[in-house]
């Protein structure tokens, strides 16, 4: 798909300073500076992260995050493939250091933070024994621990009753995610950090995970998690963090991340279009043909549907909102570093 958006005659999507209440979004170009969120209350102060870098040889992997956050937040970590999560992760849970920067979790040094159990970690893959059961390998994981909550509880808050008995082996990759998810609720820690957590999950699975989630937030808990569904960012964040090349460029609530992609599509059927001089059009940012199928992302669509009624012989015109997956891709498209000169 092509998406050619403009700004002001240059190509900058999803960016170039625009402000949205409370929320800045950052220049999306190698001298931009990490937006930073408004603040999110007085609660105290869960992770920070200041300044924080990471390389590996020649790769810049996080070029330089500051982030805060706050103490019962619920906060999705969003960025296309290799833009820096797991990166800045593996950091906050003091599995690596950064190149420069400090990274604090209440306070302290990330490892000095997970021996005392405030912080425990779904990862994606590892961590499993074949051969016990789902309920001795969260027993196991609770004699690891002086003070933990007890197994029952924790079994049925992760949703695993029904499989407590069955060999890890033998359990599907959803279920796998959801007994990670019990384990790490035995320290019953202060921050929960997700790594992809409904990975191989349904839809059903899916929601009662998050209902778990937010049950457990609310009693104070603070959650990261990162993912590639958006869906899941938009229904159950409170606060979205969107990474690109290792640096933040959007920080705020699924609404206002949602409101940086602000403007409407506009779909026509168009046998044949011939869309140059729709280009002209005020408010125009892009422009995309499948087949028949035009859609025109515009920041005035009624500018746009009155043009494809009156001056082309476009027909069967739909107004759609966009949504965060738009936000998401003109944010953290590659090509919003061209110029259309360039294109
Ligand atoms: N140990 C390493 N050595 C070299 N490069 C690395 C290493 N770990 C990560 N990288 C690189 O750093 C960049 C960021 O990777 P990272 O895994 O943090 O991205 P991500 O946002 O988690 O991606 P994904 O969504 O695909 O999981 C990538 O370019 C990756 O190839």
């Amino acid at each position: 798909m092509s998406w050619v958006g403009r700004d002001d005659g240059q190509r900058v999507v999803g960016s170039a300073g625009r402000t949205l209440d409370g929320m800045n979004t950052a220049e999306i170009d190698s001298s931009s500076t990490p937006q930073r969120a408004a603040s999110t209350g007085s609660a105290p102060v869960a992770l920070e992260l200041t300044g924080v870098t990471k390389t590996f040889g020649r790769v810049e992997a996080v070029r330089g995050i500051d982030l805060t956050i706050r103490q019962g937040e619920i906060v999705a970590f969003l960025g296309p493939n290799g833009a820096g999560k797991t990166t800045t992760i593996d950091m906050v849970l003091g599995l690596s250091e950064p190149t420069s920067g400090t990274a604090r979790v209440f306070g302290l040094e990330p490892h000095h933070a997970i021996r005392r159990g405030l912080v425990s970690a779904v990862m994606q893959t590892g961590g499993l024994v074949k051969d016990l059961t789902v309920r001795e390998t969260v027993e196991l994981t609770a004699s690891l621990f002086p003070t933990a909550r007890a197994v029952p509880e924790v079994i049925r808050t992760a949703g695993i009753e029904e499989i407590a008995d069955r060999m890890v082996g033998k359990c599907s990759g959803g279920e796998q995610q959801r007994l990670r998810f019990a384990m790490a609720l035995v320290s019953d820690p202060e921050l929960l950090i997700l790594d992809e957590p409904t990975t191989g999950m349904d839809v059903n699975t899916r929601r009662a995970f998050w209902a778990s989630i937010r049950a457990d937030a609310e009693q104070g808990r603070t959650v990261i998690f990162a993912t590639h569904y958006l869906e899941e960012a938009d229904a159950y964040a409170d606060r979205i963090v969107l990474v690109r090349r290792g640096q933040i460029v959007a920080d705020g609530s699924a609404a206002e991340v949602r409101a940086l992609g602000a403007g409407r599509t506009v779909r026509v059927t168009w046998p044949n279009a011939e869309v140059e001089q729709l280009r002209t059009v005020d408010g125009v940012e892009g422009i995309d043909v499948r087949g028949e199928q035009v859609l025109v992302h515009a920041k005035d669509s009624d500018a746009v549907a009155r043009y494809l009624l009156t001056r082309t012989p476009a027909y069967d015109l739909e107004i759609e909102a966009r949504g965060l997956e738009d936000a998401f891709v003109a944010l953290t498209s590659d090509d919003d570093l061209m110029t259309e000169s360039e294109k």
